[in-house]
């Protein structure tokens, strides 16, 4: 019944009319409460409601894809499954209703997916779907219990039980296939990170950690393959289909046996775990099981899914978690978005240190697999100067560790790393690409403590190669009152002291607007180290030994001073991205006006790419023809 009525409930979101105005109207009824977390309750007259507009539509759905049609609607159903890839995530948009953002992301294609999910685990770990646990968690995405019905109808229909978590977090998803108890076999969290509330997607665990990229691909093609098979509507998110789709699901949950599906309330046992880590960490000589007493640490969850972690958390260990904000889940994000990279996130929480005189303020993203901190002096620490605190703390119990980073990092961390004793490996962007490259040198024989990316994901070998926010942010809590106890100074101010910073630091995203953008980047990626080889490298730019993506040149800036820029390609979007780092005032301006002047030398003339910021960013004004 619980599964019903969610789906039920949730195809409301998919009615007719403009989704902002259905969604309203959903608030606006007594009996759901806001932020739209909980189904309906049982009579509630909306759900009623829904419920026949819901039958009407199951019958459209059997109608919806005539067979002599089937064929080239089953190429476009395979190509809409491929395009719901985003590296090691499924990403789509899951609200209709923004403009130029058509629904990719609907409740059929979770149901298949579900269902390519648990034959995929049952093959892998040569066990009978029937005995497949699965759990199934989310972030307050509007769109998220929809999406988690319906992803749950299609394991169960391949006869796996699932565990739903409700509102979760990424890192608590994986702990429910480890934690002694629990060991599922397989993990969903029903999350799109920091993306507009339109936005939703998923990332799946086993105990082995996170799904790669071609784990995702495999489970995409499964599901595209099951779709053209079975007798649903073939068109994902076309305007014709989109209410037949979460109708059809309706139908197919109908037949699911719903004693497979139970309501689990995991969160408490993994803020315990948290709570068990931190005391653990601390060892308190005085009160153990309170050991953040005296402590005031505040955190904005931008009104994701990590408002837990204040109250279920610190508060409980004896933190004051007074000044604290954006704690309740809001699927709008009505303040701003969770995310550590954001400016406007870190400002809040930057002037909420500020105000309460805090001892830490902690950043999470939406669904806490991403953090970051402000000191108690209010300096935000986050990208480089939070891998650098990490760093600290990582090589202080594993001497000598290699350190693994993306593509981004700054010079002033590689030296800090290595004036630390530690090896640092500026690999790839992307946090999976970061995390598997410290998997693989620790299988070389490399020690890989820490592999974090400046995007605030981070992952320690002793947790499991997890990346988790809370993790990390419980590293610096531990940090913090250690060094109270010793009595030495503050832990963002003392061990950041030899960081050297950028004077400038600069990232410009340039739209490739050719069709073919892949070739059309790599054309441009080549060309770069050619123009770079022959014309620059015996002036003041250098091609770094070592390029593990794009193109990373060294720039003499004079006077000892070294700057650094990235010539790369997008992971996900079409876009070619220039990171810019200078140790003097205008330096960035200097090294863009000569990216500028490869564009306008080798490129423009042949390739359409929006070239437009380049323009401010050398301060050359803007461009006079397009
Ligand atoms: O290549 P970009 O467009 O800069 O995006 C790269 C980023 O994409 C996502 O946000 C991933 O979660 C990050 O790990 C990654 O670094």
């Amino acid at each position: 019944m619980a599964l019903l009525s969610d789906v039920v409930y949730r195809a409301a979101l998919l009615g007719p009319g403009p989704s902002q105005s259905r969604v309203a109207h959903l608030r606006a009824c007594p009996l759901v409460p806001t932020p739209l977390l909980v189904p309906c309750q049982t009579g509630c007259t909306l759900t009623a409601h829904c419920a026949s507009r819901a039958r009407g539509r199951v019958i459209s759905a059997a109608v919806a894809s005539p067979p002599a049609e089937r064929s080239g609607q089953e190429v476009q159903t395979i190509a809409s499954y491929k395009k719901l890839q985003n590296g090691s995530d499924v990403r789509g948009v899951a609200i209709d209703g923004v403009e130029g953002e058509p629904l990719t992301l609907t409740a059929n294609s979770a149901y298949f997916i579900g269902a390519a999910l648990a034959k995929m685990l049952a093959e892998r770990l040569d066990k009978p779907t029937k005995d497949l646990k699965i759990s199934v968690g989310r972030d307050p995405r509007l769109s998220g219990s929809l999406l988690s019905s319906s992803i749950a109808a299609g394991a169960m229909s391949e006869g796996a039980s699932v565990a739903d978590f409700g509102l979760a977090t990424t890192p608590a998803m994986f702990m429910s296939c480890i934690l002694p108890g629990h060991d599922y076999d397989g993990a969903i969290i029903i999350t799109a990170s920091h993306l507009p509330y339109n936005r939703n997607g998923f990332k799946f665990f086993t105990k082995e950690g996170g799904f790669d990229t071609k784990d995702i691909t495999y489970v995409l093609e499964s599901a595209a393959h099951m779709h053209t098979q079975a007798d649903a509507p073939l068109v994902l998110g076309a305007d014709d289909l989109k209410y037949t789709d979460s109708a059809w699901v309706l139908a197919k949950a109908l037949q699911v046996d719903g004693s497979r599906k139970s309501d689990v309330d995991f969160m408490p046992v993994y803020s315990q775990h948290l709570r068990n880590i931190i005391k653990e960490g601390i060892n308190h000589p005085d009160h153990p099981d309170t050991p953040l007493k005296g402590f005031h640490i505040l955190l904005d969850a931008g009104n994701g899914g990590g408002g837990f972690l204040a109250t279920s958390v610190l508060e409980p260990l004896g933190a004051s978690i007074e000044g604290s904000q954006f704690l309740e889940p809001d699927g709008w994000f009505p303040n701003h978005p969770p995310n550590p990279e954001d400016r406007a996130a870190m400002n809040a929480c930057v002037r909420a240190v500020k105000a309460a005189k805090a001892d830490l303020g902690i950043v999470v993203d939406t669904d806490v697999d991403r953090s970051a901190v402000v000191g108690s002096n209010g300096a935000p620490i986050n990208s480089n100067r939070y891998i650098a605190l990490m760093a600290t703390i990582t090589l202080r119990k594993y001497p000598g560790s290699t350190i693994v980073t993306d593509s981004v990092t700054s010079n002033g961390l590689a030296t800090f790393i290595k004036g630390l004793g530690g090896k640092h490996y500026r690999y790839r962007r992307g946090y999976k690409n970061v995390i598997s490259k410290g998997v693989d040198l620790n299988k070389e024989g490399v020690q890989t403590e820490l592999m974090m990316e400046t995007s605030g994901h981070g992952a320690m070998k002793e947790n499991h190669f997890l990346d988790d926010g809370t993790y990390s942010a419980s590293q610096i809590i531990i940090e913090m009152v250690k060094r109270r106890l010793e009595g030495q100074g503050d832990v963002t101010v003392d061990l950041l002291k030899d960081l050297q910073e950028p004077i400038e630091s600069r990232e410009f995203r340039l739209r490739i607007k050719d069709k073919d953008y892949g070739s059309v980047g790599k054309v441009v990626l080549d060309r770069f180290r050619e123009w770079v080889k022959s014309g620059r490298e015996e002036d003041d730019w250098t091609l770094e030994s070592e390029n593990y993506e794009g193109w990373r040149v060294v720039v003499d800036e004079g006077n000892g001073k070294q700057g650094w820029l990235l010539l790369r390609a997008s992971l996900h979007d079409p876009l070619l991205v220039l990171n810019a780092e200078s140790e003097i005032n205008s330096g960035t301006c200097d090294m863009v006006g000569s990216v500028l002047d490869f564009f306008e030398e080798e490129i423009l003339t042949n390739y359409d790419i929006d070239v437009e910021t380049l323009y401010e960013g050398s301060s050359r004004g803007t461009l006079k023809f397009s």
